[in-house]
């Protein structure tokens, strides 16, 4: 039997997560870590196995967004905890809260250069990839490790915390009576509200008072934040129009009459008062910049990093604080001020929406009928199903399938849709949907393009594998964009892929079920079968290989060259 006082840095480890709420861990095992994550499961944790680190850290991201509790994810050394660190650098990059822990090798053979078994000075490594670095070489300090992990991911601009967690410290045996004695406890308020001065929220409603044509833009730290209620009253009270950034649709519903989506180009370029709510002036909004925005508009932050202020335009009223506390301050202000949008901006944006909706719906309709199946086609009976299931969780990749998806299919849930994120990372797909369809125990659908699915489609044997309700729709154009791409006639393209590829058939590989649809009608029938059935499965959507421009919306970054020399 075990000396009950003894515990070893494992025990230590498991204790302190627990004690801080966090049960689920997403990771692939090897050494040294393999029985960590069995006592783990053994002391009622959740571990789940996935086939490749960076969709398991990926998954323990949208878990923190999802939760507002750090994802904990696990990896093995080097290799492994290479693997996991693009999904490291991309949840700090999303500002979603994630524990990475990684089995790790001893300082004295590392800095010796003695060559260890996957050996790499990983603590060293990670530091510009993440929020914090921390490695822990005692057990005793166990419990303070992971307390500093979970206040680091969790206070103020959350993001990814790396803890190095070498083999003799997950082995190291010491003689504890309790808790207390093991330094192990829960975090207090590791989040900490934050408000702003009077001074500010004054200063904020004067530059507002003074709008003609006021937007609030709703970025995805504002569905983070869970504000959707004083968001909600926001716009309720003072009738200002809303953009939602792509995850932050949903936050208030996509058929609200002041969003102004469907008029993005005229609301930016137009508006006069810009209120950012938990959203970047960066590449996605043309960093506030000329022609998209207004050149003279002034610019209101809802915002809890004090850098981000002036980052890349003049802020006029910076509300620096946690979105819930600012917004409790600024909204009543606003209805003191009794402030009102002015009616002629409202048409201006209405006549606009009219406008494009009709274009829109024309695209839609023709999607239904056109000889050359394509997006909308695919997309429209999506878009029917989400508008009559919302509790239905949507995450998409690709490009052309990503961009298309973002306009046609309308959210009215706050955090029901995950995607690409800010730096539209490909791959992030399947690890997003795991974490979610287990996280929210809701169906999930996966809509990625061809050439995305490809990042982590193996990923499809772990949702069979733990039998998660998650429909993957794999919109297959044969290509990086499109399947038509022919430099040289000797060789497929840079961007061709197999534009009659069976990927459905991975599902069945794994027990899951499998569709192949290549027409509207077909999708329309498939479509809400397999998401009704709650079983993983794989809808392959054949498209005709022309469809889809080059890198979607955001073409213009790429450099054009001529290919005609
Ligand atoms: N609880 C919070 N309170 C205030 N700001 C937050 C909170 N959580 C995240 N943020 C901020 O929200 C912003 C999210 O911006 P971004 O990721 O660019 O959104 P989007 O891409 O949707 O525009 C980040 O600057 C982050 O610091
Ligand atoms: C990790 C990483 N590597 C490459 C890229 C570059 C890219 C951006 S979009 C994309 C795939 C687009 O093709 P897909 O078939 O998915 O969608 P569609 O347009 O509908 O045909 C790639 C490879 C990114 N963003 N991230
Ligand atoms: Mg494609």
């Amino acid at each position: 039997m075990a000396n009950e006082s003894m515990k070893t840095g494992a025990d230590l480890l498991i204790d302190a997560l627990q004690k801080n709420g966090l049960n689920n861990i997403y990771g692939v095992v090897g050494i040294p870590v393999t029985d960590f994550a069995r006592l783990a499961q053994l002391r009622g944790m959740k571990f789940f196995g996935f086939r490749r680190e960076d969709a398991a850290v990926d998954a323990a991201a949208a878990a923190g967004y999802l939760t507002q509790k750090p994802g904990v994810a696990l990896t093995v050394s080097a290799p492994g905890f290479l693997n996991g660190l693009t999904a490291l650098a991309q949840a700090t990059k999303n500002c979603f809260p994630l524990i990475m822990i990684s089995g790790s090798s001893e300082r004295h053979i590392i800095d010796l250069d003695q060559g260890d078994y996957e050996g790499l000075d990983q603590y060293n490594v990670a530091k510009p990839f993440c929020k914090a670095a921390y490695r822990v070489d005692r057990a005793q300090d166990m419990g303070l490790a992971v307390a500093r992990a979970v206040r680091t991911a969790l206070s103020g601009r959350p993001g990814g915390v790396y803890l190095d967690l070498p083999a003799n410290t997950i082995g190291q045996q010491i003689e504890v009576t309790d808790d207390s004695d093991a330094g192990i406890y829960e975090v207090v308020d590791p989040a900490p509200k934050q408000a702003p001065s009077d001074e500010a929220i004054n200063r904020a409603v004067e530059v507002i008072k003074g709008a003609k044509k006021p937007l609030i833009i709703l970025g995805k730290g504002a569905a983070y934040a869970q504000s959707e209620k004083l968001v909600q009253k926001l716009v309720a009270d003072t009738d200002i129009p809303f953009l939602p950034m792509s995850m932050a649709k949903g936050l208030i519903s996509d058929e609200d009459k002041h969003s102004a989506a469907a008029a993005r180009s005229l609301s930016l370029s137009g508006a006069d008062v810009v209120i950012l709510i938990g959203a970047r002036l960066n590449w996605m909004l043309s960093h506030g910049a000329a022609p998209t925005f207004n050149p003279n508009a002034k610019f209101v932050q809802l915002e809890i990093e004090a850098t981000e202020f002036d980052s890349n335009q003049k802020i006029d009223a910076p509300l620096q604080g946690d979105l819930n506390s600012i917004l409790a301050k600024l909204v009543p202000a606003l209805e003191k001020a009794g402030y009102q949008t002015p009616q002629a901006w409202l048409d201006e944006i209405s006549a606009k929406t009219a406008e494009n909706a009709a274009k829109f719906a024309k695209r839609i309709e023709a999607g239904e009928t056109n000889a050359k199946f394509g997006y909308y086609g695919t997309l429209e009976p999506i878009k029917e199903y989400f508008l009559k299931n919302p509790d239905t969780y949507l995450v998409s990749e690709g490009a052309n399938t990503l961009d298309i998806g973002r306009n046609m299919i309308d959210m009215k849930l706050p955090r029901h849709r995950l995607d690409t994120g800010t730096w539209g990372v490909m791959g992030v797909g399947l690890g997003y949907a795991i974490a979610t369809a287990i996280e929210t125990g809701k169906p999930v659908v996966a809509l990625e393009g061809d050439s995305a699915f490809g990042f982590d489609g193996m990923e499809m044997e772990t949702i069979c594998r733990y039998h998660l309700p998650i429909t993957v729709v794999v919109v297959n154009n044969g290509g990086i964009y499109n399947g038509t791409d022919r430099e040289v006639a000797d060789q497929p393209g840079p961007t061709m892929l197999d534009a009659t590829a069976r990927y459905e058939y991975m599902a069945k590989a794994f027990g899951g079920d499998s569709y192949f649809v290549s027409s509207y009608q077909e999708m329309k029938a498939a479509f809400e079968q397999a998401v009704a059935s709650k079983r993983p499965n794989i809808i392959n959507v054949q498209i005709d290989p022309s469809m889809g421009k080059e890198s979607g919306h955001i073409g213009n970054l790429n450099p054009k060259l001529d290919l005609k020399k």
